[in-house]
């Protein structure tokens, strides 16, 4: 679980938010919403650990790990590594026999959950948005997560890939529990997979039913 009480939230005099107060649970598919510059990319990088938090509260379960998948930016159509080579930089380098054998297997299993074994050869900078897409996941979900962060994943893929992604993703909700933060401007998207919704208004959140949520929900100013 993630538990924020009165979690504020300032760079030098411009605060972004204040007393945030929330939780999610394991398992949940939660999205943040909200508008641009509202501070939900500021929110999970304190989750992570990647930004200091001002005042108040955040805790998270000690053994729960977080994985992270940021929108795909243009990867050079050179880049040098397939896409395996890429997933595996998230792997400890290692000279022993024992644990390059432990290595391989979570490559296997990772590229099998994701459905890249078909494109592990594939060269990074010749895969589709929706290939590179996955292999950005498959690299996020290797050392097991409990906790997957999607941070616009989504907002450069054409829509029927937009859908193979989030069903991918929703699998992986619903047959390991994984807890899915899911930050995006995507109404269809947010209304379809989403159980809860966290919504950024007026610097502070406040969970919103799934159902009642509109389009303006995405653009009103912070
Ligand atoms: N390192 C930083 N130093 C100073 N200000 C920052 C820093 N990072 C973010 N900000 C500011 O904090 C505010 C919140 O930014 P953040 O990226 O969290 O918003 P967001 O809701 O994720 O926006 P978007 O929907 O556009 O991605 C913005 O005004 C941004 O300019």
């Amino acid at each position: 679980m993630i538990e924020a009480k009165d979690l504020t939230k300032k760079f030098g005099q411009q605060l972004v938010f204040e007393n945030l107060n929330f939780k999610i649970n394991d398992g949940d598919f939660i999205s943040l919403i909200g508008p641009n510059g509202s501070g939900k990319t500021t929110l999970v990088k304190i989750m992570m650990g990647l930004e200091k938090k001002t005042s108040g509260e955040l805790s998270l379960d000690n053994k729960q790990s977080i994985g992270y998948v940021p929108q795909f930016r243009n990867i050079d159509l050179d880049y040098p590594l397939n896409i395996e080579q890429f997933i595996r930089l998230n792997l400890k380098f290692t000279f022993s026999p024992t644990k390059k054998r432990e290595n391989d297997e979570l490559i296997k299993n990772i590229l099998e959950k994701t459905g890249l074994t078909q494109l592990k050869n594939r060269p990074l900078g010749l895969a589709s948005g929706g290939e590179k897409q996955k292999a950005y996941l498959a690299q996020a979900l290797l050392n097991d997560p409990k906790v997957l962060i999607l941070d616009e994943s989504t907002a450069s893929l054409d829509v029927e890939v937009k859908m193979q992604l989030m069903d991918l993703v929703q699998e992986l909700n619903q047959k390991y529990n994984l807890t899915v933060i899911f930050i995006t401007h995507d109404y269809e998207l947010t209304k379809k997979y989403t159980s809860r919704a966290l919504f950024f208004q007026n610097k502070t959140i406040k969970e919103v039913n799934v159902s009642d949520i509109s389009e303006e929900m995405f653009e009103m100013g912070g």
